[in-house]
């Protein structure tokens, strides 16, 4: 299963029907060809450009280095250009049968114009009584170094909002249609699982709340949410506060001493030290120490992001799977973190019984407010290998997916110095000298669109997993059961279709007083945090964790590309990395100290409604959403 996703690396194309019938009319482009790559048409530069992010600084001399760079790159362009209008030739359309299909395709190669063609055929296939999905086949070589998401926005403004994509005898539905999307993953989202992704992930995640379905889903949901209440984000606030200003201290270092620093990891390690305390109150101290348990984690994390992308499920080759030092490695590394998982969770055990406890809905113990001490002390009847599950997938969840999210804002303000002044204003006069509290969460309105607009052009991760439990309708295409679906969230929040300057990173497309922006009120266009009932459980948290970050870290410091950092580009795992690092130059901006607040701040944050009271009764209708902390904040 694996190879499926692999193959995605390098798509091949074509389809039997270029028109995509998902699209609303009013989106219809008159000149698909045209609307779709207007800029490489017409100035011989791909609008693609734009987003395989490659960056040079400014700073650079002009150096053979530099030149070397740019040729790559035209030649990087060139391919794509190429490759666009080879699939907009339906040169890779899977041939219909049928007089009139054959006709299309053959008048295509002539050379007639994909809305002429349309047009004519239209007719056809109002005729056609059950339609079927355009198809574009998969090999295609050229494009076998990119990320598998950036060929498939190509194919997508193609073949529209849904089509399918084969490789030999498989094959895979790429939607990136905001209708069909709501549909699988809340109007009918019983019809659906994990597919492809709990199959990768079971060996780390077990049964845990992300691969897991059914009846174990469910209740490991309805225990879960709750820890989340309002009481433990508040509390979290401290925390994250805290473990940023242990970044400031390293950025501070680096600042004296003329050092440039690697963001991108050292963005990891924060947010290692933050989950870790959340779920279970470990201290990893990733970012000063580096024990043999953060080693095991990072192992156990980079085999679960290549096993999502190998051409063969090369772990499951008997024999081999024993022997192979790599193997050898992940097995003792998930050994040691389970080894210390279990151990946490006998510890906590113990807290738990000598303390005198009267358990309620916001219950939180001020020594240990972690999500692992919530559960136990909730009574939650579950084993020790369910609970570390949960721990695991929660740790895995609620990582890398921050981190790449802070990676990509620092990247994105790097690129629009107003954005970050104006950015660096509003913590200035919200924040002053203080560490932020959950008050001011609602005060830094501007902090959080432009995290809200880093999330849309960078979604973590970049595809939802979907897999078909029964036959079902999306749009006007029945479908069967078992098939393997990718909702491309990247398409969505890039579509040129949805979005008024789509690639552009700009924060002001969501008013300050406006609401926050979710999956509702977009319409299922916007899906930072997955949307139905199996949306992100930790949304708020991330929501606040990346926002108190972001806020400390440009209060103190300006931030610039490194003299001859490497060009900043995409590769992916379960979430989008850069493919070598983000180097910067850090320098202080201004000298008072930020006085750190201790202790737990018990801040009640609008009304005292229980998020799992209202997730227990949504999820009697069929849907368990999250926190409502946003629309409390006035957000
Ligand atoms: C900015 C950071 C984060 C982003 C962008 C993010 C994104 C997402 C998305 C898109 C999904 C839906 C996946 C799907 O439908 O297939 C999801 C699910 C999930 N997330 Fe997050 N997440 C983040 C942080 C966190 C944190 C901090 C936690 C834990 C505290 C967490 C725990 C989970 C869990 C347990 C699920 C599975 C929920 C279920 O299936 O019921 N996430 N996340």
């Amino acid at each position: 299963m694996a190879a499926y996703v692999s193959a995605l690396r390098a798509p091949s194309i074509s389809s039997q029907s270029p028109l995509p019938k998902t699209f609303p009319n009013s989106l219809k482009s008159s000149n698909p060809l045209s609307a779709t790559f207007p800029s490489k048409l017409t100035d011989g530069v791909c609008r693609f450009g734009a987003i395989t992010c490659s960056s040079s600084n400014g700073n650079l001399p002009e150096s053979i280095n530099d030149e070397v760079r740019r040729f790559k790159r035209f030649l990087e362009e060139k391919r794509r250009a190429e490759l666009a209008s080879r699939i907009a030739s339906g040169e890779f359309t899977v041939q219909r049968s049928g007089f009139p299909s054959a006709l299309r395709n053959n008048l295509s190669k002539l050379g007639v114009r994909q809305d002429i063609l349309n047009f004519i055929f239209q007719w056809f296939s109002d005729r056609d009584e059950c339609p079927k999905i355009p198809e574009a086949k998969g090999a295609i070589k050229a494009i076998r170094t990119e990320p598998f998401f950036i060929p498939l926005y190509e194919l997508y403004l193609t073949y529209g909002g849904i089509f399918r994509l084969t490789f030999g005898p498989k094959s895979f539905l790429i939607v990136s249609d905001p209708a069909i999307a709501k549909h699988i993953l809340r109007d009918n989202c019983k019809a659906y699982s994990k597919g492809i992704l709990a199959e990768i992930l079971e060996f780390v995640m077990g049964k845990g709340l992300i691969p897991a379905d059914g009846e174990i889903w469910r209740a490991r949901r309805r225990a879960i949410v709750p820890a989340l209440h309002q009481k433990y984000v508040a509390a979290m606030i401290d925390l994250f506060g805290q473990a940023t200003d242990r970044l400031c201290k390293k950025l501070d270092d680096a600042a004296s001493n003329g050092e440039d620093i690697e963001m991108e990891s050292l963005f990891s390690r924060l947010t290692l030290d933050i989950i870790g305390k959340a779920l279970f109150n470990y201290d990893f101290d990733s970012l000063t120490n580096d024990a043999g348990i953060i080693e095991a984690v990072y192992t156990v994390l980079r085999e679960a992001e290549d096993r999502s992308v190998a051409p063969i499920p090369f772990w499951e080759i008997p024999i081999w799977k024993d022997i192979s030092p790599k193997q050898k490695k992940v097995n003792e590394a998930l050994k040691l973190i389970n080894d210390t998982l279990d151990n946490l969770i006998s510890i906590c055990k113990r807290m738990v019984e000598q303390e005198d406890l009267q358990f309620h809905e916001e219950y939180m113990n001020e020594q240990d407010p972690s999500i692992l001490h919530f559960l136990l002390a909730s009574g939650d009847d579950v084993s020790s290998k369910q609970l570390r599950d949960d721990l695991m997938t929660m740790l895995i969840a609620g990582h890398e997916t921050s981190a790449a999210v802070l990676t990509w804002t620092f990247y994105l303000l790097f690129k629009e110095p107003t954005v970050m002044s104006k950015l660096q204003n509003e913590v200035d006069s919200v924040l002053g000298d203080r560490f932020p509290s959950i008050e001011d969460m609602k005060n830094l309105k501007y902090t959080t669109r432009v995290i809200n607009e880093s999330l849309r052009l960078y979604p973590q991760p970049p595809v939802l997993i979907r897999r078909s439990l029964q036959d079902d309708m999306l749009g006007e295409y029945p479908i069967k059961r078992g098939e393997d679906i990718f909702i491309s969230v990247w398409n969505l929040h890039r579509s040129i279709h949805l979005w008024e300057d789509a690639d552009k990173f700009n924060p002001e497309r969501w008013p300050l007083d406006g609401p926050n922006p979710n999956e509702t009120n977009q319409n299922f266009r916007y899906l930072p945090f997955g949307g139905g009932p199996r949306k992100c459980v930790g949304d708020v948290f991330a929501s606040y964790e990346v926002v108190v970050a972001l806020a400390m870290l440009v209060r103190r410091f300006n931030f610039e590309m490194a003299i001859g950092a490497p060009p900043v580009e995409m590769t992916t795992g379960a979430t989008i990395h850069t493919t070598a690092g983000l180097k910067m130059t850090v320098t202080r901006r201004v000298s008072p100290p930020v006085t750190p607040s201790y202790g737990i701040p018990v801040v009640k944050v609008g009304s005292s409604e229980c998020i799992s009271q209202a997730d227990f009764e949504l999820d009697q209708k069929g849907e368990i959403p999250n926190t409502r902390f946003f629309q409390q904040l006035g957000k």
